[in-house]
């Protein structure tokens, strides 16, 4: 069917995010592992691109999310959303805002707004700052991120610096005087050419209204909740038919692996509450003589007990393997370790795949040779399980961002799917 909506998300977790949250209404959503090098076939009405583009240099980003346009609009798309993480993660060169000026250059249009807020995972924003749960964001653990250290929480400051044209607000009080008064507050600002519009939401509410001010908007940017609304707007005004077909759940074996490369607090706790079968890797033994005793215990293990590998360490321990190893050697060892395990499992008969960190995910779902995924329904707010077909066979994977999901996510999801 033509696509309604067209989707360019900058990492893996951010684009099963997305295509979760659109999911939930029911309709069929595609995600695409990197640009399909071949021409758009069996099109849902939401498409979803997933780059690796989030800590790319800028114009690789650019050149990246322009080729995902074309695909995109070749597939019928004439509205398009460009999902960043809802910390906002970039530095004053991008690559929220070059990847932005780029698509309302290629799309004519002189005006985008961003919004970032995710309530339901605790992201929100007012009169321009976003919080963290209760906390701004410069104050919230991503003040230490490694690539992308969040130092302010003023999103007009964040942005300006990363684009040519000027930025503005849509506060809270105008939010919440409805859709009317938003497009209203879009136009007064277009006239004072204003492009990037930072708009407020604290509430699930604030972004139907938003959504329904912005529906037709060639360019929205944000976080995945923006446009959790649209598929309900569209099916309301016919622009969405009802019988778009829908999302089914493929008869799986239960054979389970659990992969965790995220070291994030939220995921270092899902780890330790996690009551199954666990196998820890250690990044200088990985360095030393390979993932053989991970796979040697792989062998040993019946896949229905459902075993978690995991590289997920304390921040001291982190320190400690990146300053013998490197940083990115130290990641890569853990990355390429997790998706040798995850092809090991996958030959021994792994159907489910439970995956943890935005970069892992990445390794683990390159490494099983996955560019297609259909989304099924959400484990958490923003994790969705998802189908796809790997050497042949079909698969469940979920890939889950470091922050997100309760203590009992790994368990939630082995639940989730019967
Ligand atoms: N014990 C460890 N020591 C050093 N690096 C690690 C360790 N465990 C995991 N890593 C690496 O840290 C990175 C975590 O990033 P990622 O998977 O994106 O998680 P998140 O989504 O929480 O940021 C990966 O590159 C991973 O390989
Ligand atoms: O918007 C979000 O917070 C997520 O969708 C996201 O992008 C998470 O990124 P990682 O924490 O790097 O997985």
């Amino acid at each position: 069917m033509t696509t309604i909506l067209g989707c360019i998300a900058d990492d893996f977790t951010g684009a099963t995010d997305l295509a979760g949250l659109l999911a939930r209404s029911g309709v069929k959503v595609n995600l695409r592992i990197g640009i399909p090098d071949t021409p758009p076939t069996d099109t849902a009405a939401f498409e979803v691109i997933a780059l690796k583009s989030r800590t790319a240099p800028v114009d690789d980003a650019v050149a990246q999310t322009r080729s995902a346009l074309k695909w995109l609009q070749s597939a019928g798309a004439t509205r398009f959303f460009w999902k960043y993480c809802s910390t906002f993660d970039s530095t004053p060169t991008g690559n929220i805002g070059p990847v932005a000026e780029a698509l309302m250059h290629d799309l004519g249009t002189a005006q985008t707004i961003y919004c970032p807020a995710f309530p339901e995972n605790g992201r929100s924003i007012f009169m321009g700052n976003l919080f963290v749960g209760e906390t701004p964001l410069s104050e919230s653990p991503m003040r230490d991120h490694p690539l992308t250290p969040m130092r302010d929480s003023n999103l007009m400051r964040l942005l300006a610096p990363q684009v040519t044209k000027p930025v503005g607000l849509a506060n809270r009080l105008t939010v919440a005087r409805g859709a009317d008064a938003l497009r209203a507050r879009l136009a007064e600002l277009a006239t004072q050419g204003i492009a990037h519009v930072v708009i407020d939401a604290v509430a699930n509410d604030d972004l139907y209204i938003i959504a329904d001010a912005c529906r037709d908007m060639p360019l929205m940017t944000g976080g995945s909740a923006v446009v959790m609304p649209l598929p309900a707007l569209y099916l309301a005004d016919g622009t969405l038919s009802a019988d778009a077909p829908r999302a089914t759940t493929p008869d799986l074996a239960p054979q389970t692996v659990l992969l965790s490369g995220s070291c994030s607090a939220m995921t270092r706790a899902q780890v330790t509450a996690y009551p199954g079968p666990k196998h820890r890797l250690d990044p200088l033994d990985l360095a030393q003589n390979g993932p053989t005793a991970a796979l040697d215990w792989l062998k040993s293990i019946d896949l229905t007990q459902k075993p978690l590998f995991y590289a997920t360490a304390e921040p001291d321990a982190v320190r400690a393997a990146q300053s013998q190893l490197g940083t990115a050697q130290a990641g890569e060892i853990v990355e390429h370790a997790l998706s040798k395990i995850a092809t090991t499992a996958r030959d021994f008969g792994a159907r489910r795949f439970i995956v943890a960190g935005g970069e892992t995910s990445g390794a683990v779902t390159q490494s099983l040779g996955i560019t297609r995924l259909t989304i099924g329904h959400e484990i958490a707010p923003g994790v969705p399980w998802c189908f796809a077909t790997s050497a042949g066979h079909p698969i469940a994977i979920t890939l889950k961002s470091g922050n997100f999901g309760a203590e009992t996510f790994f368990s939630d999801a082995i639940q989730a799917l019967k």
